[in-house]
């Protein structure tokens, strides 16, 4: 099924209006009424390819587009900007939007080895993307090949090859292609010769500094979650599945959840955070807990467990009874409470935990938040 909606354009193939490549199949990927659902893509002779995530109701993708580029990682503050802008533009020319990213995150294949450097997953900027009401996703997997070409060809031969592009919206600081040589000014160059324009718009900014996705996971990793949520509009969410841990907490009179989540997902170094855990259940939420969450191996028991060289969030759920091993859990990270430091007595360990356990549960509730607060 999916060699059929597989398609390539001929390499010898001429330009054609808007420097569109005409594909050898002759149509763009017909969505058949799948929409949501991502359809791949292979183009410029195999040497890129993706898939496109069409928002309901967008079954084909003929037409005009205005395409707002970039990685996305976060959607903060700044990307929502964008992608309004870019919105006003395309109702303005009569055209669609589509949100044009990479997969992997280039960051994460190019940057350096930083680890915990990614606030949402592809499939997470993908559905950020389409509630945020852009018409389709079309994400260009972020291989060598397609690293390796320069902006002019990954204009020419791989995005427009997708979409009839009329504009291409970025910030100013953005960089396409090889060697990041794509900067607005180039791109421009590219659009005059390939017949599409180019808005290269300011940076939104907080406090005097533009906002970006590494501005804000530096301040998660340093554990600042509150100023996080100031860039990225809202809490800060990690998702991770729920498994068995030292079973200490059980005696301390704290139990505890150990939510695992991914070692490229962002969350703080280390430090104890007053957070909400909502769980998943069968057909849908369990609900949603107030929560105090260390995060970190704990440094009283450093290399105790062989859980330890995993990111590690070990949260006592306020009024949860039942089980909750193999649950996924979204740990969303409302308040720092403190740093995270090794006691030397088990006896001040649970009196500082019972403590952190009691702000939170008079700062957010003492139960299920979705079942009304109450234990
Ligand atoms: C809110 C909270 C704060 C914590 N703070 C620390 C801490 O500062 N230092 C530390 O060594 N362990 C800390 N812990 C971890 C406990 O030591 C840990 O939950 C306990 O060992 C139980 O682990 P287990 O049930 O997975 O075996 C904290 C746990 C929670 C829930
Ligand atoms: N503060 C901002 N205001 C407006 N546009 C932005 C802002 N930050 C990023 N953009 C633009 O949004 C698109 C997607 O951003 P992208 O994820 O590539 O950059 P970023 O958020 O600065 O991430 P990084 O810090 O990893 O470079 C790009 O075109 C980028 O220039």
């Amino acid at each position: 099924m999916l060699d059929r909606e597989l398609m390539d354009i001929a390499p010898e193939a001429p330009l054609s209006r808007g420097g569109a490549w005409r594909l050898a199949q002759g149509s763009l990927p017909a969505m058949r009424g799948a929409s949501g659902r991502p359809v791949p893509f292979c183009v410029a002779g195999g040497r890129a390819s993706g898939s496109i995530a069409p928002a309901a109701g967008q079954d084909d993708m003929a037409g005009h587009w205005v395409c707002a580029i970039g990685a996305f990682d976060g959607l903060h503050r700044g990307h929502k900007e964008l992608l309004r802008r870019a919105r006003e533009e395309a109702r303005r020319r009569g055209c669609r939007l589509a949100a044009v990213t990479f997969s992997p995150d280039p960051a994460d294949v190019l940057g350096e080895p930083q680890g915990r450097s990614r606030l949402l997953t592809c499939e997470e900027r993908s559905c950020g993307l389409l509630a945020l009401g852009v018409d389709a996703v079309v994400a260009f997997d972020f291989t060598a090949a397609l690293a390796a070409l320069d902006h002019l060809s990954f204009m020419r031969e791989a995005l427009l090859a997708v979409l009839d592009v009329d504009v291409v919206v970025v910030g100013s600081d953005f960089r396409l292609g090889a060697a990041g040589a794509g900067t607005v000014e180039a791109l421009t160059a590219d659009g005059r010769a390939l017949g599409f324009d180019v808005c290269g718009l300011d940076l939104l900014d907080a406090d005097g500094e533009a906002i970006t996705a590494t501005r804000t996971r530096c301040l998660v990793r340093a554990g600042r979650v509150e100023a996080a949520a100031g860039l990225l509009g809202r809490c800060l969410c990690a998702t991770g599945v729920i498994e068995h841990g030292r079973g200490e907490g059980t005696s301390f009179g704290f139990p505890t959840a150990n939510v695992m989540v991914d070692a490229l997902s962002c969350v703080p170094d280390q430090g104890v955070y007053a957070c909400l855990v909502t769980l998943e259940g069968e057909g849908g939420l369990l609900g949603c807990w107030p929560a105090a969450v260390n995060v970190g191996v704990p440094p009283t028991f450093a290399g105790q467990s062989a859980l330890d060289a995993r990111t590690l969030l070990e949260a006592n759920l306020i009024g949860f009874a039942g089980d909750a091993y193999g649950r996924v859990a979204h740990v969303t990270f409302v308040r720092w409470l403190r740093d995270s430091r090794p006691f030397s007595s088990l006896e001040e360990l649970e009196r500082t935990v019972l403590g952190n356990i009691g702000w939170t549960a008079r700062s957010l509730g003492e139960g299920d938040v979705m079942g009304g607060g109450f234990a």
